[in-house]
């Protein structure tokens, strides 16, 4: 798994930003857009359904070798047999994850302030999330957003991967490479947008142009 080529142009999934189309043609769209990873993220569903939902996904990004991430969930990333896991500050912790997890699946880890970014020195984590880069209305309990300042901070100072969330769009996509990331995650830029694909397309010419 070449984890910089997977958080170039990452999806995470909110029903609620699919401005009410079909959740699975959204996901399908943005795939065939050219998004390298999906996060499954649900904040209320159940848990069956929330593995009937990630089976789906796995099997609809099969054939695009995406790898598929759940948010939150650990038991659910092992029933479905996911790629792996994204947890946060208040999710659980490294140290459990990591001896429940099978070697080989992706952890990822928000990191939301600088001592955030210092303690995963020392973890085995695939990527780190700078987060949020920019205030955001699909999640407002964050903390203060990095900005560019603090994503130069985080880049001299973490040996992770880096990718950035948080109101990336195709306006800010250049600035946030050219200041340390190296990828973007997004919802409401491709989940919102008019056509997921064109979106999903245009994010990924923007970040390879300045690679
Ligand atoms: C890629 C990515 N980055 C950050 C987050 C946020 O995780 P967290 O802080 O745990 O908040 P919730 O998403 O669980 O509300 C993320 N999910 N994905
Ligand atoms: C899940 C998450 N974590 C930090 S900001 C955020 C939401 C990102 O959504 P958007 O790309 O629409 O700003
Ligand atoms: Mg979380």
């Amino acid at each position: 798994m070449d984890i910089l080529k997977a958080i170039r142009l990452y999806l995470v999934t909110d029903e609620a930003a699919c401005r009410g189309r079909d959740f699975y043609q959204v996901v399908e769209d943005a795939a065939r857009g050219g998004v390298t990873m999906v996060q499954l993220r649900e904040k209320t569903l159940g848990t069956r359904a929330f593995i009937d939902r990630g089976k789906r996904l796995k099997d609809i990004l099969a054939p695009y070798q995406i790898p598929l991430i759940i948010n939150d969930r650990v038991d659910v990333a092992l029933a479905v047999d996911a790629d792996g896991v994204h947890v946060g500050q208040s999710d659980m912790p490294y140290e459990v994850l990591v001896q429940m997890l099978p070697p080989g699946k992706i952890i990822g880890l928000s990191a939301e302030k600088m001592q955030d970014v210092t303690e995963a020195e020392n973890w085995h984590i695939s990527y780190l999330a700078v987060s949020p880069l920019y205030a955001t209305p699909s999640k407002t309990d964050t903390e203060t957003p990095w900005g560019l300042n603090g994503l130069q901070w985080a880049k001299r100072n973490s040996r992770h991967p880096l990718v950035v969330i948080g109101g990336l769009n195709i306006h800010n996509t250049n600035e946030a490479i050219l200041n340390g990331a190296d990828g973007i995650a997004v919802i409401s830029a491709i989940c919102s947008a008019e056509s997921p694909f064109s979106a999903a397309q245009a994010l990924g010419k923007a970040i390879h142009s300045r690679s």
